[in-house]
């Protein structure tokens, strides 16, 4: 393998592409972020501030003060935190405020893999391996579905799927670092293909490029 790893993982929401970063970190021993988090916890911040999630600059300022080690993923998967995480994601000045820490985690030894919305495009354009990750909406949907009703037993397939369809449309309608799929990303549909067939086609995947 190459000396310092970077294998960037992107896709449109549930997807997979958490899952299958976890799989190809744990299975080529390198470190995983999910950089979603670091957006949620900006839109968590600014809803608990009462900010306002369409100003720039206030959204910015939160993003300069983010304690990286202080991220607790169960509050951050909040269906809420993820609506306000994609407004203010569209802000060309946090997204900036973020990228170095995005960089500097990428560049830890041995490797890491990094999963988001513009991980290849932007963050790390010089990742030896590139996946986006999709599926169909309707799969999608009820992937997440599955995972809201464990915690709220009425929560509405339909209204999921609404609302993953509106996600969707501003992280790849916005015009900084949009959802984007790298022009030498391979694209992987995992509309009918379980945890276990998609991890193994990133694998190997991901193994072709590591021993070109
Ligand atoms: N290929 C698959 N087949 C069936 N279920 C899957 C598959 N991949 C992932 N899942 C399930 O779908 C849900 C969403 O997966 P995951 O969290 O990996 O998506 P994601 O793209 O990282 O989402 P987000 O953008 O919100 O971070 C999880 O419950 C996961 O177990
Ligand atoms: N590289 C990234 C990662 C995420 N976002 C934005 O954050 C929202 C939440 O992300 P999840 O992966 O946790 O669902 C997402 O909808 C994006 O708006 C981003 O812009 N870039």
């Amino acid at each position: 393998m190459p000396d310092a790893v970077v294998i960037a993982v992107d896709g449109p929401a549930a997807s997979g592409k958490g899952t299958i970063s976890k799989l190809l970190a744990q299975h080529f021993k390198l470190q995983h972020l999910d950089t979603g988090l670091l957006y949620r916890a900006v839109g968590l911040a600014m809803l608990q501030s009462g900010g306002d999630l369409d100003d720039p600059s206030a959204c910015e300022a939160v993003a300069k003060k983010l304690d990286l080690t202080a991220l607790d993923p169960d509050v951050l998967a909040q269906h809420h935190v993820g609506e306000a995480a994609s407004k203010v994601a569209v802000h060309p000045p946090l997204r900036a405020a973020l990228l170095e820490a995005q960089r500097s985690f990428a560049n830890v030894e041995p490797g890491a893999v990094l999963d988001g919305r513009d991980i290849g495009t932007v963050v790390c354009p010089g990742a030896q391996a590139k996946l986006f990750i999709t599926a169909s909406l309707e799969a999608r949907a009820k992937r997440r579905h599955a995972q809201a009703v464990q915690k709220d037993p009425s929560a509405s397939l339909e209204a999921i799927s609404a609302d993953l369809a509106k996600r969707d449309a501003r992280d790849a309608g916005r015009s900084n670092a949009p959802l984007a799929q790298a022009n030498d990303a391979l694209l992987l549909d995992t509309t009918n293909l379980g945890i276990d067939a998609a991890f193994e086609a990133a694998r190997a995947f991901v193994a072709s490029k590591l021993h070109a």
